[in-house]
């Protein structure tokens, strides 16, 4: 397992300065007496992959159909190319939508299917099959237009839906978990699949998705939703290095946290006191806040921002000693829980961490009950205040 973000932001393109597609301006949306969304504002940029994150029921489908237009939203504003979209139907709208349970018509061949939503366009019929034909071209369905569409498996049906959306060359596209039926390996070929095509077609995508993982890797920006509203809206680099809150922290991947005393406002930071790490000073951009119900401050670091130090290696950082208590071994990647030494000192209690280690050839696993040393930098903790 890598860490999921790594080396992504070369990848992506800048688009901070491109222009607003989409804007949410305190959308509010009830059903009969229950409140969906709580006051939604975003701008989507053009080109931007965009990702809605949550989990299931914090509204993140509800966001999606209020901007396709098939639900309507209660107040607020919602604008697509600087146009407000209050009382414009989902079919006059710039956008188009793919859904989780494809809902391609099994009756009809590959290219009948892609070529519905050109029934009613005007062009010869010599043109639209050439459009079909570019449109499985982009989904790598080139040849497959005569097929029976009910033969196909899940993610070639998956490929015709988005082909029947891509070929009305919407400004939009909206996917709701698009890739959720599919198995693991053909969700991960998809998700590179989608990437590129959404770079070469330079569509704006905003995808729902409750996969953490999936959103990091395919998103340019992400927004994290819980209960109606965003808790964080960011890039992947930086909701995963810098989550702004504890539940953002516990829901984008794994996060250990250690309650923390703070003794001092510094001129760069805060100085704090945690178990089994000591003091520690604290940089201003790495302190998030606590979530209504945290029980004071805490400190978090991900499992791989620390490490165990063999017995004959320098110490580059700060070394803590302590003793495993808990191994895991995933072939690429080895977890061992360790108890910091004086990580009790709080309140008697002992809190293992997580600690992530990549298996490099030549090193061998550690044991239950090994003493190690581990290593970690100040500048990888953020505290939550
Ligand atoms: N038509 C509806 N009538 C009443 N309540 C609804 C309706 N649609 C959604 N809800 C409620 O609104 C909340 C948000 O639903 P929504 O489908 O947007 O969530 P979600 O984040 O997409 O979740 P999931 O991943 O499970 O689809 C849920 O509590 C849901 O039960």
């Amino acid at each position: 397992m890598t860490s999921p973000t790594s080396s992504a932001s070369a990848r992506r393109p800048d688009r901070s300065a491109a222009r607003a597609l989409i804007e949410c301006r305190d959308v509010q949306k009830y059903y009969a007496d229950y409140h969906a969304l709580r006051g939604i504002d975003l701008t989507i940029r053009e080109g931007e992959f965009f990702s809605l994150l949550g989990p299931s029921g914090c509204g993140k489908t509800t966001l999606l159909r209020t901007i396709a237009g098939f639900e309507d939203i209660s107040s607020g504003v919602v604008l697509i190319d600087g146009q407000d979209m209050a009382g414009v139907p989902a079919n006059r709208r710039p956008t188009n939508m793919v859904f989780q349970s494809y809902a391609i018509f099994p009756h009809l061949t590959v290219a009948e299917n892609v070529g519905f939503g050109l029934r009613r366009d005007p062009r010869p019929a010599a043109e639209k099959a050439a459009a079909v034909e570019e449109a499985l071209g982009m989904v790598g369905l080139k040849g497959y237009g005569n097929r029976a569409s009910h033969a196909l498996s899940g993610g070639q049906r998956q490929r015709v839906a988005l082909a029947r959306a891509l070929i009305l060359k919407p400004k939009v596209l909206l996917l709701d978990e698009p890739m959720s039926a599919l198995d693991r390996k053909m969700r991960e070929q998809m998700q590179v699949e989608l990437i590129k095509l959404q770079r070469q077609v330079g569509i704006t995508f905003v995808l729902v998705t409750h996969d953490q993982e999936e959103a990091l890797v395919m998103s340019d920006r992400i927004a994290v939703m819980f209960e109606g509203q965003i808790a964080q809206l960011d890039g992947p680099e930086a909701l995963y290095a810098r989550p702004a809150s504890r539940r953002v922290a516990n829901f984008i991947g794994v996060m250990n946290f250690l309650p923390a005393r703070i003794l001092d406002e510094t001129e760069n930071g805060v100085m704090v006191d945690a178990p089994g790490l000591g003091v520690v000073e604290i940089p201003s951009r790495n302190i998030s806040s606590a979530d209504p119900g945290d029980e004071g401050p805490s400190i978090g670091f991900r499992p791989e921002a620390v490490s165990l130090l063999g017995p004959n290696v320098a110490a580059q950082n700060r070394v803590t000693g302590g003793v495993i208590d808990e191994v895991v071994y995933y072939g690429d990647m080895t977890y061992y829980d360790v108890r910091l030494d004086g990580s009790a000192s709080f309140d008697g209690k002992s809190r293992p961490v997580r600690i992530a280690m990549r298996n490099v050839f030549g090193r061998e696993v550690q044991d239950v009950g090994t003493r190690t040393r581990v290593s970690w930098s100040p500048g990888s903790l953020i505290l939550f205040r």
